[in-house]
This record gives structure tokens, sequence and C-alpha cells, in this order.
């Protein structure tokens, strides 16, 4: 008869959870001292970095990975990135290790006191099974919550002691076990919708993270096109659900409600699909909507439904709806939207690259189906101005703004992708917060370029600092760090430049290297 070990492990292999994101602890050992061969476990230094590789890999995989943390310690260090997951909507799936059973009580050393509530409200659903004999299906239970809509990271505390005890000969049902969704909208729900949409003077499309994670940005190309209507991706984009030069692309909304309204003046039809309404960052008061605007949103969490302050909103599957709504619109009803015009001219730094510069080289140099995960929080407005990101899972920025997803995820996604260049954007700040990743990308010899925006400060929090009349305060400099000596460190080649031709040189040579590369930028200091 199978432990719960080996139990546990054929359920994870069903589910093709075979790669173990982890940092280990006594209490993981009996777990991973049975671990089959055609798994592989991925060691971070430190489970920040854990997790948001693992977060890098499912979104980059469009799927679940698997993180195993230590106990109470290790799922604390992991509740940084979690806070990303959470609203990036990642099926995570992860384990910590617990005492033995009969000793939590007491509180022993490594003891994860509380252990289900422990990583509340960062997920969708926790448990610490009741018996052993529970836990394969505790996991699968698990596994399938995270991967229904919303989908969403979820936690399963083990005490170690349960791995050696006997399985329940039930929990083979469990591996043929698959759960599904089925909410579309209905076809009166769509022909409603439609109807709304041809007979709207001025409809816009407002697109968000789901679009670009349930694989429809051609849908929402296709509803574009037939409605004639220009489109803009939601505030705080953290992934990129639209072709950024396409002639309807009018690009990201400020995430502020005043902000919001101004660039949707005009319009009397907003179409909000896969975003919340909406991920506001800066508090500047003002209308919700523009003046005889009405708003309807789309999106497969009943969450984001509830808690939106305005409009209406229906929630089911976004990319049959999108594609559905392509086919029902009439279209030609709007004249053609003119072609975008080129890209604004990048200014020349002084002594040091300008962000538009080094973006500017990426989009000339870069393959034009790299990904790239963007934590360098000052750039958005020359970032946006100059990419032309045009494939699905081509951009990823930390879905809650929580520093430490960038570079681990970067790793994480280029795990994913060998088919694919994944090149990390990352703040001088932000860097720090995930910098152990970079000795996993060399150990694992993981193609990962690592390009950092070194500007000595948090240039993010300067500007923010004029938006909230906050004066010079302290902690806004970062000066006198190395990248390269600390990339050096961990394993990985570096090198630093300052001129555009240095950068796209060193750029060129990170992509025929075939390895792991930093390139630390000097730039200067933009606003977002
Ligand atoms: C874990 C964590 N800590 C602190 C912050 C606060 N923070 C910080 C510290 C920012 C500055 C990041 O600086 P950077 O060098 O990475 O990028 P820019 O210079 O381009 O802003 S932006 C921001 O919201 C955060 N978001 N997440
Ligand atoms: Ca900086």
């Amino acid at each position: 008869m199978p432990d719960v070990r080996q139990a546990t492990y054929d359920l994870l292999r069903s589910h093709d959870l075979t790669t173990i994101f982890g940092n280990p602890g006594s209490n993981e050992l009996p777990f991973l001292a049975g671990m089959p061969a055609d798994f592989r476990y991925v060691l971070g230094l430190h489970e920040g970095a854990v997790l948001a590789m693992a977060d890098g890999y499912a979104l980059a995989r469009g799927g679940s990975a698997l993180v195993n943390l230590h106990a109470a310690a290790g799922t604390g260090n992991a509740l940084g990135p979690l806070t990303n997951s959470v609203y990036s909507h990642s099926p995570l799936i992860i384990t910590a290790g617990q005492q033995v059973r009969s000793t939590i009580g007491q509180e022993v050393m490594l003891a994860n006191v509380d252990a289900a509530t422990l990583p509340k409200p960062l997920v969708k659903w926790s448990c610490e099974p009741a018996c052993a004999q529970d836990v394969p299906r505790s996991i699968s239970h698990a596994i399938h919550i995270a991967n229904l809509p919303a989908k969403g990271p979820v936690y399963v505390s083990v005490p170690y002691d349960d791995w050696g005890q006997e399985a329940p000969p039930e929990a083979r049902h469990l591996l043929e076990r698959t759960t599904g969704t089925a909410g579309s909208l209905s076809a009166a729900q769509l022909a409603d919708l439609a109807g709304t949409l041809d007979a709207a003077e001025s409809p816009v499309l407002v697109l968000g993270p789901e679009v670009d994670a349930q694989y429809a940005n051609d849908d929402a190309v296709r509803l574009a096109d037939r409605l004639g209507a220009p489109v803009w991706i939601a505030p705080s984009a953290s992934r990129c659900p639209f072709p950024t030069r396409h002639r309807s692309f009018r690009g990201v909304l400020p995430a502020a409600v005043q902000g919001v309204t101004n660039a949707l003046a005009g319009h009397d039809l907003i179409l909000v699909v896969g975003a919340p309404v909406f991920r506001y960052h800066q508090f500047v008061p003002g209308e919700y909507l523009p003046a005889g605007a009405r708003l309807i949103q789309l999106t497969g969490d009943p969450g984001e439904a509830a808690r939106a302050p305005m409009g209406q909103a229906l929630v089911g599957d976004v990319k049959d709806a999108l594609s559905r709504l392509a086919d029902a619109v009439t279209a030609g009803r709007r004249p053609e939207l003119p072609s975008l015009p080129e890209h604004p001219p990048a200014p020349s730094g002084g002594d040091r690259l300008h962000p538009a510069e080094l973006f500017a080289v990426l989009r000339e140099n870069a393959p034009a189906d790299a990904v790239y995960v963007k934590e360098s929080t000052a750039t958005a407005a020359d970032f946006w101005a100059q990419m032309d990101l045009s494939r699905q899972g081509s951009y990823f920025f930390p879905a809650s703004g929580g520093l430490g997803f960038g570079l681990p995820a970067a790793v994480g996604a280029q795990l994913a992708h060998d088919d694919r260049q994944v090149i990390g954007l990352i703040g001088d700040g932000s860097a720090n917060y995930g910098i152990t990743a970079l000795w996993t990308a060399a150990q694992y010899e993981i193609p990962v370029i690592i390009v950092i925006l070194k500007n000595g400060t948090y240039g993010a929090l300067r500007w923010f600092s004029k938006v909230l009349d906050a004066g010079e305060t302290p902690g806004m400099d970062v000066p006198g760090i190395d990248f390269v000596q600390i990339a050096g460190g961990y394993g990985v080649a570096a090198t630093s430049v300052r001129t555009r031709e240095e950068f796209a040189d060193a750029l060129a040579a990170a992509l025929r290297s075939g390895k792991p590369a930093v390139i630390e930028a000097e730039t200067e200091l933009t606003e977002p």
C-alpha cells in the first residue's frame, strides 16, 4: 500500500506539477526524501525569491506551479511576493512543512502555529488536513480550487509525520479527477451586450490582465477592429492584453480616478474586460465616469464584479465573451481609426542613458517575441511609448506593486520559456528585494537577461513625494550599489553600461551567450 508521500507525488504528477520551487527546512525533508526521479527541485536562497520564481513560471506557462516552503518562517518570507500572486490570479500550489502533528499544540520549535490562517488574505484557500489520510485529498482540493475561476494561490500545511503514514486506498480516485468551468454569457446576455455596443455612439474598450491570461488578445483585436473602437489598458497594468502598435491602442490608463475619467471623456459606452474597476493607485478624487458614459465590466472574478464602485458587471469566461461579441457586433458602423504615429524620438541622456533610449534599443534589437518582466517603477511612460509588444504573454509587472517579484519572476519565466527570450527590466531599488534569484539562474543555467536600470534612487517614490507634497523625505536614495560585483558573486556574468551604444553591444553579447546575464545600465531619473 503506498504511503501518503507516494500517493501525493502520484497526484502531483497527474497534474503535471513535477517542478518544485522551494527552500527546505527539517519539516520538509520527509516529503523531499522520496522525490521521484521525474521531479525536479529548483532551489531559491530566500522564500520571497522562491515564490516569485514560481509565480513567473506559472504566469509564463499559463498554468500552476508547486511551491514548498519551510513552516512559518518560510511562509512569512514569501508573503511579500504573494501579495502580487493573489491579484494576478496565479494558481500557485503552496505547501509548507509542519512539525510533528502531536507537538503542534505545544508550539515546539518550528511549529507553524495556526498554519491555515498565516497566509490569509493572500490566498484563495488554505488548510492543514485533519489527519494524515486526508493529505492527498486536501492537496487535490487545493489544486482544483486554485485553477477554478477566479484562479488564485492556495496553501496546504502538512505535519511531517504524515508522509510516512499509509495512504487511504480511495486516494487512487484523485488521479482521475478533473474540474472545469462553463461560466459563459448566455445567448440573451451576449445579444444584449452586442446590441448595446452597436447602439453606442463612441464605445471604448478597457482591457485587463485576464485577457492576456486567457490568451484572448486576438479576440480583443477582432472586437476592436469590428467596432472601430479605441482601446486602453486598465490602470496598474500587470500584463499586456493588446498589441501596442495596433491602430486602436491608446496606452495605459492613469491609476487615478480623475485621470481615468479625463482619458475616457467623450465615450458613451466603456466596456471593461478582464480587469477590476479600477486598480487606482494615487488618490486623486474626482468623477468616476465622464458625463453621459455607461460602464459595463466583463470579468471571470465575482469579487472584482462585486467590489466595483460603479457600472454594471457580468461574470463569465472572458475569452468566450470576446470571441462571440466580435462575431455578434456590426462591423463598419464607425470610420477606421488612423494608424498610430511613429514612436516618439528617444531623448539622449547626458552622461547616462535615458530610459527611453534603453527601451528603444530593446525594441530595435531584442527578439520581437521577447518576454519582458518589469519592475522599474519610474519608467512606465517611456516603456509604453517606446515598446512594440504584439504577442501574448509579452509583459509582466507585479500585480500589487509588491517589489521582489520582478527579478525572480524573470528567472522563473525563462525556466518556463525555452522558446522565448525573457528580459527583466528591474530598478536598482527593486533588484535588491529578489536579488538572490541570480544564484538560481547561475546554478540552473537559466539564460535570462536582467537589465538593472540604475538611477541611484527610489524614483517612483520621489515622484510620489511630489504628488503627496511630502517634500524631501528620508530613505529615498540607494547610491553606491555595484550590481556587477553582486551578480558576479552569485555566479552571473555582468557588465555596466552608460551609453546607447554600450547597451546595444552588451545586449547583443548577452543574447548570443545563451547564459544568464546582468546588464547594469546607468540611467537618468525620469517620472512614471
Ligand atoms: C516590498 C516593497 N517594498 C517597498 C515598496 C515601496 N516602493 C518602492 C521602494 C519603490 C521604488 C522602487 O525603486 P526602483 O529603483 O526599483 O525603481 P525606480 O527608480 O524606477 O522607481 S516603488 C514602491 O512602491 C514596494 N512597492 N514593495
Ligand atoms: Ca531606481
